[in-house]
């Protein structure tokens, strides 16, 4: 019986990664802002919105909102599945997020993370997970954390007709390697560095740079050098587009960084629903006659 586990996860993996069952003809992509639509704002100095998604419930509330971009984040890991950071989030738990807001997303451009461990060894390996995103999910690009050292994983997946998205500063991925979450990008050295790395993603093809806890004047400086949007994070309002968790956005998450402003009260509203449930069962005022079939 100890043997059970290991002998009985193996085949249902190796299924799952030869899967690549197309999005269903319910998808269409017809109506998605698009790649082009994304420098046209950057020169037209229209600020750009993205938020994350995990699911089509949300995901159709925020399409219908005029969200630019929906990101199917791994910050799934640590805020719908339990864990503590982004780390264990798999590409198994991501795919089926993908499609579901994908299912769900009529005008947004819809990104998908690709998790730790799928991407950093090869662009090889950054292929074959990108593709699974697009074919399986529905994804119109994929986001990888990193700069100049995945300029040539960037390089392959533009060329294989996959839009990339680029993720620098705080790359919550190597917080192991970075010694924390904190500020990236402070002091001339640093700054530089920050600069070169996104520089190296727009040569190599990326589409949009998130820039995540990157101090206020560089983002911008990054933003003025860049002929591609760049999408801030705790970067200020020198970007051109802002992306935030939704959970904290919406009041939603247990914790929030400093830089995330709570637009709504979700979580207090949610509970509050769940706790009049609760009392009308046990006052007997739900189910009402409106509520029940007759004989
Ligand atoms: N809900 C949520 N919001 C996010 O913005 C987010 C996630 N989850 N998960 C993935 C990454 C991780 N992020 C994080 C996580 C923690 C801090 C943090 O600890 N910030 C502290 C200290 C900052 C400092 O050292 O200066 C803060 O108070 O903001 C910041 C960003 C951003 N991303
Ligand atoms: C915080 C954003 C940029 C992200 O990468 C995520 O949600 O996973
Ligand atoms: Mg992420």
């Amino acid at each position: 019986m100890a043997l059970a586990t290991p002998v009985a996860v193996r085949p249902l993996a190796r299924l799952e990664v030869m899967s690549t069952a197309p999005p269903p003809a319910s998808v269409s992509t017809a109506k998605r802002v698009r790649v082009h639509h994304l420098r046209e704002a950057k020169t037209a100095g229209r600020r750009l919105t993205m938020l994350t998604a995990y699911d089509a419930p949300t995901a159709r509330i925020f399409d219908s909102a005029g969200v630019d971009m929906l990101l199917v984040g791994d910050s799934m890991g640590d805020n719908m599945l339990g864990h503590d950071t982004t780390i264990p989030t798999t590409m198994d738990e991501m795919v089926p997020a993908v499609r579901a807001v994908s299912r769900a997303a009529q005008r947004a451009f819809v990104v998908a993370d690709l998790p730790f461990g799928s991407y950093e060894a090869s662009p090889q390996q950054a292929h074959a997970s990108a593709v699974r995103m697009l074919k399986e999910g529905g994804a119109n690009a994929v986001k990888i954390e990193g700069g100049r050292r995945i300029a040539p994983h960037v390089e392959l997946l533009t060329g294989a007709g996959i839009p990339v998205v680029g993720h620098l500063g705080l790359t919550p991925q190597a917080e192991n390697a970075l010694g924390g979450k904190r500020v990236q990008g402070r002091g001339e050295e640093a700054a530089a560095g920050l600069l070169a790395d996104a520089e190296a993603l727009v040569a190599a093809g990326a589409v949009a740079v998130v820039l995540e806890m990157v101090p206020g004047p560089l983002a911008h400086r990054i933003t003025d050098a860049l002929p591609v949007p760049t999408i801030g994070i705790g970067a200020g309002a020198g970007c051109d587009g802002q992306v935030l968790v939704w959970l904290d956005m919406a009041g939603m998450a247990d914790w929030s960084p400093r830089f995330a402003r709570q637009f709504g009260a979700v979580g207090t509203a949610l509970a509050q629903a769940a706790g009049d449930y609760v009392a009308a069962v046990h006052d007997g005022s739900f189910p009402g006659p409106e509520h029940t079939y007759e004989a």
